[in-house]
């Protein structure tokens, strides 16, 4: 598998007019599928194995907000990054995840092909999957390499995606506690 990435490396570097032969690329196809092939571990991941059982008991029912968590994905349509900052918040029913189980749970949907709206959806309900959460919100905000460094080329615009359930769709004031806590409210 890793050596027919190579290969089609080696190919895209043909493609493009350059040399796989000159010294510089010559280890360039092995180190790009690798790269590559790290940017989608997300593929071979399970949630259970990337919660490993870190759910603790608590009788706390208030919101848990983890903001401004760091993520690199790549669009499905060009395969070029998309990066940005996710926040992820939900309502505890007698049972807390693991703080970096959280970030674990955003790298292991990120590091797919994904589009931004699915990347999303798919923590909202892994972590609505793990906790049984009364609610769960999840907003990201990501500057995509495909509208800067190509098509559009507009170098400032920032795509903003948000899934809320249960009682983050339900209450308004959950919601706006919510925004004004990852300081996007009014
Ligand atoms: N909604 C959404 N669109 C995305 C995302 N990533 C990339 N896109 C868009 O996917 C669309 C693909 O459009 P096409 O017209 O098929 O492809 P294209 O000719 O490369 O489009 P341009 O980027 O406009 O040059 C573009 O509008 C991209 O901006 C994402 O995460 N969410
Ligand atoms: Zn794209």
């Amino acid at each position: 598998m890793t050596l027919d990435m190579n290969n089609h490396y080696r190919e895209i570097i043909l493609g493009v007019g350059e040399n796989p032969e000159r010294e510089g690329l010559l280890d360039t196809p092995k180190r790009a599928a690798k790269a590559m092939q790290y940017l989608c571990n997300g593929y071979h991941k399970s949630l259970e194995e990337v919660v490993n059982g870190a759910l603790f008991e608590s009788d706390n029912d208030e919101m848990v907000i983890v903001r401004d968590i760091e993520l690199y994905s790549l669009c499905e349509h060009h395969m070029l990054p998309f990066i940005g900052k996710a926040h992820v918040a939900y309502i505890p029913t007698g049972k807390v995840l693991g703080l970096s189980k959280v970030a674990r749970i955003v790298d292991m949907f990120a590091r797919r092909l994904q589009i931004q709206e699915n990347l999303t959806k798919q923590i909202a309900d892994a972590i609505q999957q793990v906790t049984n959460a009364a609610g769960v919100a999840v907003v990201i905000e990501a500057k995509h390499m495909c509208m800067m460094m190509r098509g559009v080329e507009k170098q400032n615009s920032v795509m903003t995606s948000s899934v809320m359930l249960g009682a983050f769709r339900e209450s308004c004031n959950t919601r706006h506690e919510f925004l004004q806590l990852i300081g996007r409210g009014k």
